[in-house]
């Protein structure tokens, strides 16, 4: 049977769905050459689309780097292109910034999983409005650090405190506030409530604020004097708080209201 293990498989023919075989004997190579072909429709369109539009950017040096892919079913026009991307190709400067960007990620992320910073870290970033700067830490610094860090191996997980010497302008306006606030109390004065809201989009900061005032309470040895609490139990464990209906005993599903001992213990509390 001269040919028959010859079965042709045309790739393109594939993707639309058809096998040829010129004995129209299935063999094992037919059938591996079939699932080789099995690329989703949507993932090759895709990877295509993108090919196009990095031709477009000319991210290819040369037409002749640039795999020829079939055109896109949208044309544009060239300057339509260029202001749609607005990509332009990476220099060495762009590199180095991806790589010094990725090890900061990737500090951070190892910051968030340890119990207290690592003080040879050198560069930190400081984060404000979305966006990121970096700044070297001093030898002064790394020596407060050092003091710093063994308290914060004495307190709490979750997110970690930062040295406030990190803290961005806002977040350092926050700290200095509740700082000054506990100051007062623990010098025997009696300050007025201090009634502050701390407000900012998801990732902006909120939470390092809280731990790091959390540190300046342990620091002071007030700790006692501080509770935290939020309205879920996902983002009270990402401060170490408690919920605030855990705090208030509110109950779910009771609907008799308060005890008279709950009330008297919440008072006492109080
Ligand atoms: N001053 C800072 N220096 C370095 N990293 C910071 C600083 N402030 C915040 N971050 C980092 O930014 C990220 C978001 O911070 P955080 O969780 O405190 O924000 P959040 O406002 O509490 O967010 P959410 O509202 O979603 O809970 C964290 O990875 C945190 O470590």
């Amino acid at each position: 049977m001269e040919g028959c293990a010859e079965d042709v498989v045309s790739r393109d023919d594939a993707f639309a769905g058809t096998v040829e075989s010129n004995a129209g004997i299935l063999t094992e190579q037919t059938v591996l050459d079939v699932l080789a072909a099995q690329i989703p429709y949507a993932e090759q369109m895709h990877a295509v689309h993108a090919l196009e539009a990095a031709k477009y950017a000319g991210i290819f040096v040369d037409n002749m780097s640039c795999p020829q892919v079939a055109p896109l079913t949208i044309s544009l026009a060239q300057s339509d292109n260029a202001s749609l991307f607005n990509i332009r190709r990476a220099d060495a400067n762009d590199l180095q910034n991806l790589i010094t960007w990725k090890e900061l990620m990737l500090r951070d992320v190892q910051d968030q999983n340890s119990p207290h910073v690592d003080c040879a870290q050198g560069p930190s970033v400081r984060v404000n409005d979305g966006a990121a700067t970096v700044t070297l830490i001093d030898e002064g610094e790394v020596c407060a650090l050092d003091a710093w860090h063994m308290l914060a191996d004495t307190t709490e997980s979750g997110i970690s405190a930062a040295h406030p010497s990190m803290l961005n302008e806002d977040q350092a306006q926050a700290y200095n506030i509740v700082m000054w606030h506990l100051d007062q109390k623990l010098c025997g004065q009696s300050p007025p409530p201090l009634r502050m809201l701390l407000h900012g989009e998801g990732g902006t900061g909120k939470s390092r604020v809280i731990q790091t005032i959390t540190q300046y309470f342990h620091s002071k040895a007030a700790g006692l004097l501080l509770l935290k609490a939020a309205y879920t139990g996902v983002t009270a464990s990402l401060i170490d708080g408690k919920t605030t209906h855990t705090i208030a005993m509110i109950t779910r599903g009771d609907d008799r209201g308060m005890s008279s001992q709950s009330k008297a213990k919440l008072q006492q509390f109080w």
